[in-house]
């Protein structure tokens, strides 16, 4: 759907919204902290060590979609590097999300294409074909269908399920109006602050 007007929709208000649920696990963090990432979930779930089936899903893309990769949290095996991320980027996809680690950072950096990871790691993943893409998948502990809408930016990543996505980037955007106007009315006001926190206090009385 259009985000017209918020061209980006913050991870924080998108978990506003979704009341909590469906953030992904704290260790998937973008390599730059300047990277947002909105999009449809392309899903690929890898079998230890083995990347090949991320590969197939790439050459799928129809463009537009994030990469969604179950790795399964491995930390000794990349999922992809620079080559692999570069090969996504020429196929339209938006960005990277990935429980997992990848290499070659530094080349990825320079490639100003956004990925979401658990860190970095040294050693390839094999090729030998295991693994399946465009299944629902576990991704930092959320559920994950194809098609799902996937949200990173600095703080993290989080999922909308698809049947949702208006109704929670409404609500999002409706936070992040109330939350400037809230910010606006207090933040610098010595007097506003007592009166906002004493509010909140008697509320809980
Ligand atoms: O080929 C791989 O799996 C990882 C790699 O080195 C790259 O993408 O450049």
């Amino acid at each position: 759907m259009e985000t017209d007007g918020f061209q980006r929709i913050p991870t924080t208000a998108v978990a506003d919204a979704l009341q909590g649920l469906n953030t992904m696990d704290t260790s998937i963090k973008p390599l730059k902290p300047e990277s947002y990432v909105y999009g449809k979930a392309l899903t690929v779930k890898l079998a230890d060590a083995d990347n090949f089936l991320l590969l197939q899903a790439i050459s799928q893309a129809k463009g537009g979609e994030v990469l969604v990769v179950d790795g399964r949290g491995d930390q000794h095996h990349a999922v992809a590097g620079d080559f692999v991320v570069a090969m996504a980027k020429t196929m339209g996809l938006r960005g990277v999300v990935a429980d997992g680690v990848i290499r070659d950072i530094q080349a990825i950096n320079r490639l100003e294409f956004p990925v979401f990871c658990k860190g970095s790691t040294i050693a390839a993943s094999q090729k030998h074909g295991r693994g399946e893409t465009n299944v629902p998948i576990s991704c930092g502990g959320v559920a994950v269908r194809p098609g799902d809408i996937v949200v990173g930016d600095a703080d993290g990543v989080i999922i909308i399920p698809q049947e949702v996505e208006e109704q929670t980037v409404n609500a999002a955007k409706q936070k992040i109006v109330a939350d400037e106007k809230r910010y606006e009315s207090i933040v610098g006001n010595v007097e506003a602050v007592k009166n906002y926190i004493n509010s909140l206090t008697n509320s809980h009385k």
